[in-house]
């Protein structure tokens, strides 16, 4: 057969082939070429093994053909095998079988013409069938499944329902199938009631179909049995057959080739189908990939703004107290400088308040030595001077340019200055007037004087402390500012200081007392009350009346008891306007009430008064 295939201008079919190559038919098909080339009395020698009578010896034990048969029969259900089928029970069971020629004692199968024959009938019958199952469109489908036809499993199944076609279809042609079942059928139980029909028509149907082992062919002719046994298949011979076969193949081509090709576009559009799903499926992905990067970035870009904003934030709340610390550290230090610079003047003022301290007691003290000339070493100097020293461990020390030792200079100076001074003054007044000024050196300490017999009324003791000091500082002619609290008699005190001086001294003025407007009648007043002996002039009013009150001035014996006025009485404005009228006398003494309204008026009316020709005395409230 391979042989004669060989020869043949088409080769076998390509899922033939490849069966071919799966099963590794050839060395199978080699040994039955073998044994068919045998000749038949090969296969009678190789028989002698067996017993005549159907005895034979296998193993040691002897066993007839029935026993043989009747084991066989055991291994196999023959119930349901048909009478037609009995060939397949003979073959099966009979002792000539195959099988047997296979237990041969040389192990090599032996095969007798029987075993041939069978073979040969059965290679007919498949292939009858074969051609018989491939008549049908939607078998033939399965030609291109050479794995098909061993696997129960459909791998191909959109190409099967291309081939079956629809559902629809297939029922349709199922339906005809059973159809044509059931009439082959009742055909063959037709063909039961005739004796012969069943082994002849197999012959008749092994013999319809082509033998492929020999060179003439036969085409199986279609349709009825009753014809077929008319018409003999009609032999053919090679070319023939190679022709039909040819014109079976182009028809097929042409046939296929369509079908190929609607299968393939289907199969092409449904892969590029496949192919745009896949590519829409992947572009989906990475439009979602894109997608989740865009947002990933549009994410992180705002968390670093919010980052940038926040670290902004901090850098400007950062900048803020920064500033903060600094203008609070220099508000401190402002702070710290002012304080330095208020206990320094604080200070400077301690120290202005000690100098002039220390001038009236360094005045003191020379009028009290009566030294024209002092050095720093005197003992009492010295003490005096002490109050000139300064705390130098005080932190504003460094920045303080206060020399401690300068200044003890400059008051010893001062003061030998103003004792020079007030005796150069008082030798001039006492030259002139002869009695107004103390004498020096009458007494060196400070005395307790009474109480003026010429003062109507009873000083209280703080008062006489308080005219005794002014008593004493005329008496060393120093000027003395009296300050005591409201109300408590300064004016009364300068008022008997007067009448001390007059009754002491015998010195009735002239007294010039010069007041605030509004203290003028009080003055006045308080004069006539206490010392209605004084003569007062009260020098105030127009022009016209200053003028007419001026007479006084150029009286007789001022100075005396028996003089026109003893005291003028007169404000701090009227002072400016008329200095030069009141200028033109000497005043024993002088009172300035209220004297710190000097200050604030102006300069000029603070030297007008100083000016004046007389030792004075200031009254200030405390
Ligand atoms: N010893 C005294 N005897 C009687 N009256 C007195 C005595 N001392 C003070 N006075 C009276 O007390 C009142 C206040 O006295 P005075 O005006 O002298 O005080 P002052 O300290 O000068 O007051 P200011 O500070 O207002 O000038 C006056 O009316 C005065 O007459």
């Amino acid at each position: 057969m391979i042989i004669q295939m060989e020869d043949a201008e088409f080769s076998k079919p390509l899922h033939i082939q490849r069966l071919e190559q799966a099963l590794k038919l050839d060395p199978f098909l080699n040994y039955v070429e073998h044994i068919v080339n045998l000749p038949i009395s090969d296969y009678e020698t190789a028989s002698d093994s067996e017993a005549e009578g159907g005895i034979s010896i296998k193993n040691g034990i002897t066993r007839t053909k029935e026993e043989r048969e009747n084991d066989k029969s055991h291994l196999y259900n023959f119930s349901f095998v048909r009478r037609k089928r009995q060939w397949l029970k003979d073959t099966l069971v009979t002792s000539s079988s195959s099988s047997e020629a296979e237990d041969t004692d040389d192990g090599v199968p032996s095969f007798t013409a029987i075993d041939l024959e069978n073979m040969l009938r059965e290679h007919r019958l498949r292939k009858h069938h074969q051609s018989h199952f491939y008549q049908n469109e939607e078998n033939r489908g399965y030609l291109y499944y050479s794995a098909g036809l061993l696997s129960r499993v459909d791998r191909y199944p959109d190409h099967q329902r291309f081939m079956a076609g629809s559902r629809r279809k297939k029922n349709k042609e199922r339906k005809e199938k059973e159809k044509l079942k059931k009439k082959i059928k009742k055909e063959e139980d037709d063909d039961d009631l005739d004796p012969e029909s069943p082994l002849a028509q197999n012959e008749d149907s092994l013999h319809s179909f082509p033998d492929d082992t020999s060179d003439d062919l036969t085409i199986p002719v279609k349709g009825r049995r009753g014809s077929r046994r008319d018409k003999k298949p009609k032999k053919l011979d090679a070319q023939a057959l190679t022709m039909r076969r040819h014109k079976l193949w182009v028809l097929m081509a042409k046939k296929e080739v369509g079908r190929c090709q609607k299968s393939k576009a289907s199969f092409r559009k449904e892969v590029l189908q496949n192919c745009k799903r896949m590519a829409t499926g992947c572009m989906r992905v990475c439009r979602q990939k894109a997608l989740q990067s865009q947002k990933t970035v549009k994410d992180k870009v705002w968390m670093l703004k919010r980052l940038t904003r926040t670290m902004q934030g901090e850098w400007k709340k950062f900048d803020r107290i920064l500033k903060e610390q600094n203008r609070r550290a220099e508000r401190e230090a402002e702070e710290q400088r002012k304080m330095d610079k208020e206990i320094l003047e604080v200070k400077r003022q301690q120290r202005k308040v000690n100098f002039l301290i220390t001038l009236p007691e360094l005045y003191a003290h020379f009028m009290k030595n009566k030294m024209g000339s002092v050095s720093l070493e005197d003992e009492d100097t010295s003490t005096i001077l002490k109050q000139l020293e300064d705390d130098t461990s005080m932190p504003q020390s460094s920045i303080d340019d206060y020399d401690c030792e300068a200044m003890k200079v400059q008051a010893l100076k001062t003061a030998q200055e103003a004792y020079s001074n007030q005796q150069a003054k008082l030798s001039l007044f006492s030259g002139s007037e002869g009695k107004c000024a103390p004498e020096p050196g009458r007494s060196k300490e400070c005395k307790e004087h009474p109480q003026p017999l010429i003062f109507k009324g009873i000083l209280k003791s703080y008062q006489m402390n308080g005219m005794n000091w002014l008593a004493n500082l005329y008496y060393f002619g120093i000027n003395g500012i009296l300050a005591d609290e409201m109300g408590l008699g300064k004016t009364v005190q300068s008022i008997a200081f007067l009448a001390h001086i007059c009754e002491q001294y015998d010195t009735w003025g002239p007294f010039l007392i010069i007041t605030p407007a509004s203290t003028l009648h009080n003055w006045t007043g308080e004069i006539a009350r206490f010392v209605p002996s004084f003569q007062v002039v009260p020098y105030w009013g127009n022009p016209e009346e200053r003028k007419n009150l001026r007479k006084f001035f150029d009286g007789k014996n001022l100075g005396t008891r028996e003089a026109s006025f003893h005291i003028v009485v007169t404000s701090y404005q009227i002072v400016i306007q008329d200095f030069k009228f009141l200028n033109r006398l000497k005043w024993n003494y002088m009172v300035l009430d209220e004297a710190q309204a000097i200050k604030s008026i102006n300069r000029t009316f603070k030297s007008t008064t100083y000016d004046l020709k007389a030792i004075y005395v200031e009254t200030s409230k405390n």
